[in-house]
């Protein structure tokens, strides 16, 4: 495929854990071109970003100017950003791509459901195709089919996420999307059995508006695992998916990336576009 029919892609984070890998992803990948690399690292401008994810030279330098890249990303057209970066600045960086027409792919975690919604009318309105991918696994998306099966017949559901120590959101944005998802089968879960005392304050966990409580483990040695565990009179039933390695993401990163080419709005999760 020459380099001209091939995706223009910009990776906003690219020398993080899962930046890396995504560089990685797209260098394989041969429908796709990586025309920029951001991250905020001032450190490593003008770098090359593939030496430091490990797959060679790429002659694409690291640059901390995402609006620059953003615009001649733009005029390489059809181009996408997938951005896994912080959650502290996602809604202004998915905004200013969308503004660009530049189709952001988001890996990142943390956006508000508010923020998504706000997301969701501007693309809408610039009719700039959006992914808000919270996991990018098959094998989540699985569990939460089976999740939403289960909800049909159990009243009594809680989500257990459990991740490395360097993760800077809890909840995780998949126990968020799977206690969404869980809602649309059923509006309310966890009905009280007795007035509960919490002698050490979150003890319970954190509880969603639909009443299913989410814990949180961080721990070194963890990578990304979810437990959707649901309770019935003598029974329980478990499910678990455990990412074992971030290369488990890829597929999923690499179909977004060209599922959003054609889309002139926002879609929320990976099942909307398998
Ligand atoms: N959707 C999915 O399937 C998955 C999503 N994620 C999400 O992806 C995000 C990144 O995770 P991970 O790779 O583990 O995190 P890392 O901290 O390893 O990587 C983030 C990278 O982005 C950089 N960065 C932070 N803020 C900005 C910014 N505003 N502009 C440019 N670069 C920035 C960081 O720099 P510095 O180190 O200096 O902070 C770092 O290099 C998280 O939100 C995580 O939840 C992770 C795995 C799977
Ligand atoms: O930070 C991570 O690592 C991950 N974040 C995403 C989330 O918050 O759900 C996806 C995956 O769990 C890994």
């Amino acid at each position: 495929m020459s380099n001209q029919s091939k995706i223009p892609v910009v990776v906003n984070g690219a020398m993080g854990r899962m930046g890396c890998e995504i560089v990685k992803a797209i260098a394989g990948a041969d429908d796709m071109q990586l025309v920029g690399a951001v991250d905020r690292k001032l450190e490593a401008v003008g770098q090359d970003i593939g030496e430091i994810a490990g797959c060679g030279p790429l002659e694409i330098p690291v640059t901390t100017d995402l609006e620059a890249t953003l615009v001649m990303a733009q005029s390489a057209g059809n181009a996408v950003m997938v951005d896994v970066t912080h959650p502290a600045k996602i809604y202004e960086q998915v905004r200013a791509a969308i503004a660009y027409g530049v189709r952001p792919v988001v890996g990142t975690t943390g956006l508000t459901s508010e923020q998504i919604i706000e997301l969701a009318e501007f693309a809408e309105k610039a009719s700039v195709g959006c992914l808000i991918i919270p996991n990018f696994a098959i094998g989540v998306i699985l569990m939460q089919q089976a999740a939403l099966k289960a909800a049909e017949y159990f009243d009594h559901v809680e989500i257990i996420e459990l991740h490395h120590n360097r993760k800077a959101d809890a909840p995780s944005g998949t126990a968020i999307k799977t206690a969404q998802m869980l809602q649309e089968v059923k509006p309310s879960f966890n009905p009280p059995q007795v007035d509960e005392t919490e002698t050490l304050q979150g003890s319970r966990g954190g509880t969603t508006e639909e009443g299913i409580n989410i814990h949180s483990v961080r721990l070194p040695g963890l990578v990304a695992h979810q437990e959707v565990m649901f309770g019935a009179p003598g029974q329980v039933y478990t499910l678990r998916h455990d990412a074992m390695d971030r290369v488990c993401f890829m597929p999923g990163v690499l179909l977004s990336i060209r599922k959003v080419l054609p889309l002139k709005s926002l879609l929320y999760g990976l099942d909307k576009i398998l």
